[in-house]
């Protein structure tokens, strides 16, 4: 199909991963609509600006799109491109999800000049994370590790671990991988050690709901594995209520029709951790994240939860 319309413009963050993403996007565009006219806009968000704090702290959700949300709605841009992980459960109003893409590994990379995996860390050893849901986990390992804040974009934390500020960082394997560093991953843990956050590794794009041509365009790019993993997994946090900085673990994963959904809630500091799963048909798997939210709610997933909003 050939084009004649104008421009579509791809609102996006500034990073490196943000704007790999979003030349992904242009690049499928163009490959699947010849003689389109994608161009990039890249802008600020309020996550980006405020970098001294722990993202657990500044709370808020839609800390990383509500700039990116606000230049659609007001025609700026068409389309935004996100990271799955960091896309708020619930969408402002005339906007909506559109698409998600195929996922890239989903899991969490063990990031060390050093050291090959957790376990060979010795006795003490500062780990370097942000993520509640990634501490929680590592503590629960290994709790004689010391877990110091890591904040910034993919190449700040990289460049803080050169520094020698951290024995080893987790970062999620995708954004390595999206940038060409998978010699960085020094190993790769499984989801039984670290179950991913919902969404991870998938990118999804938003649109407004009323424009109909984009919406048109961006069919090409869905994968529609990717989306009932993915929407099985919001569909937990969503239950559980939980925003992108909480102690949550969500993992799916599709054999056929069928498809199995891991979740975890854990204490931040890893002295108690919920896990559970359920199995069912692909076509049930919204229904299924909520059951397995239910099941971690009947083991206790709220009081954990409420202990870390209240201390947030
Ligand atoms: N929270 C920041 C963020 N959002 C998405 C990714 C990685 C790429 C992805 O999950 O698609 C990262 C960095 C990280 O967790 O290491």
């Amino acid at each position: 199909m050939t084009f004649s319309s104008p421009t579509l413009r791809i609102a996006t963050r500034k990073s490196a991963l943000a704007l790999w993403q979003a030349e992904f996007v242009k690049a499928q565009l163009e490959i699947h609509h010849p003689g389109i006219q994608v161009e990039l806009v890249p802008m600020s968000t309020q996550g980006d600006k405020i970098l001294d704090t722990p993202l657990a702290k500044i709370g808020g959700k839609g800390l990383f799109v509500k700039e990116l949300e606000q230049a659609m709605l007001e025609g700026r841009a068409d389309i935004a491109v996100h990271s799955m992980k960091d896309v708020p459960v619930e969408f402002p109003e005339g906007l909506e999800l559109n698409t998600i893409c195929e996922r890239e590994d989903p899991r969490d990379a063990f990031v060390s000049n050093r050291f090959k995996t957790i376990e060979e860390l010795p006795q003490g050893a500062v780990v370097g994370t942000s993520s509640l849901r990634r501490q929680c986990q590592i503590r629960a390992l290994r709790p004689d590790l010391e877990i110091r804040d890591l904040r910034g974009n993919v190449n700040t934390r990289l460049a803080k671990l050169d520094e020698g500020q951290y024995d080893a960082i987790i970062l999620a394997a995708a954004g390595l991988i999206r940038l060409e560093m998978p010699q960085r991953i020094a190993s790769f843990i499984e989801p039984e050690q670290s179950l991913p956050a919902n969404g991870q590794g998938a990118v999804g794009i938003e649109c407004r709901s009323d424009d109909i041509t984009t919406k048109q365009l961006l069919a090409a790019l869905e994968h529609t594995e990717t989306r009932i993993r993915v929407l099985a997994e919001r569909a937990m946090n969503r239950r559980l209520e939980g925003g992108c900085q909480v102690p949550i673990g969500a993992f799916a994963q599709v054999s056929g029709e069928h498809i199995t959904i891991r979740g975890l809630v854990g204490a931040i500091d890893g002295s108690e951790i919920l896990r559970d799963q359920v199995q069912g048909l692909c076509a049930d798997a919204e229904q299924l994240g909520v059951e397995l939210a239910n099941k971690l709610l009947a083991q206790g997933a709220d009081k954990i939860l409420q202990a870390v909003y209240k201390d947030a």
